[in-house]
């Protein structure tokens, strides 16, 4: 896919993860989904990828869930388990890709936290985040990788740092669209490089096939 829909652009949850269950209908196995994010994790720099382990739904906390309403069967159960949404052989492969590539040092696994946006955190949002367990806040991901994993795709997620969010009162920088943007732009050849190795090799982790998506909207 070129590009997503975003909650904040005012689409409903149900449409902004239709194309989840039109990959399953389709036969595709395994997405790949990235994403530009903000660092909370003080140890992250601007340009670092984060491979995304875990997530919190925040929206999901507050009933803004794509899952909610009845459950139709044939995708997937009422009540799914969420515990291993992020395929640990795909992290572990996408890992040992950024290591022989010679990316380590910028490369991390962390939590991503969705909020629904569009504005960027105010400081007090962002330390509760952070003490929530948030290694990097975003406004997207969370839905798909949710109704990804009901219908029982595998999941992996990359996240491109393009700031570091403030969790301090006395930074002065402040965040905005343009450097998320040219951040992106920065990264491209690099994630590009990352994710063309990870789809050939992709057929050495089992269960993988060759139905394999990308999803991806900054990069
Ligand atoms: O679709 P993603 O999550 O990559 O886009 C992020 C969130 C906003 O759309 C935008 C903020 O700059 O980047
Ligand atoms: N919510 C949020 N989304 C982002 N997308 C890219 N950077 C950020 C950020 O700092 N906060």
């Amino acid at each position: 896919m070129q590009g997503r829909f975003h909650l904040y652009e005012g689409y409903s949850l149900c449409k902004v993860t239709f194309p989840m269950r039109i990959f399953k209908l389709m036969g595709v196995e395994t997405i790949v989904v990235t994403n530009a994010s903000g660092g909370l994790c003080q140890d992250f720099k601007v340009g670092d990828i984060m491979v995304i382990k875990d997530h919190i739904n925040l929206p999901g906390f507050a009933g803004q869930h794509p899952l909610c309403g009845p459950n139709d069967e044939r995708f997937g159960i009422r009540f799914p388990c969420m515990s291993d949404a992020y395929s640990k052989d795909l992290r572990k492969l996408v890992l040992d890709i950024t290591a022989e590539l010679g990316y380590s040092n910028f490369v991390h696994e962390g939590v991503y936290c969705m909020v629904s946006g569009p504005n960027f955190e105010t400081i007090a949002e962002a330390r509760m985040l952070h003490i929530l367990g948030s290694d990097s806040v975003g406004m997207s991901t969370v839905p798909e990788v949710t109704v990804a994993k009901h219908c029982g795709l595998r999941v992996l997620g990359l996240s491109l740092i393009t700031n570091k969010v403030s969790l301090d009162y006395s930074r002065e920088e402040k965040v905005n669209h343009e450097e998320v943007l040219q951040i992106s732009k920065m990264r491209a050849e690099m994630l590009q490089n990352v994710l063309v190795t990870f789809i050939a090799r992709s057929h050495q982790v089992e269960t993988i096939n060759n139905s394999n998506c990308i999803y991806s909207n900054a990069v």
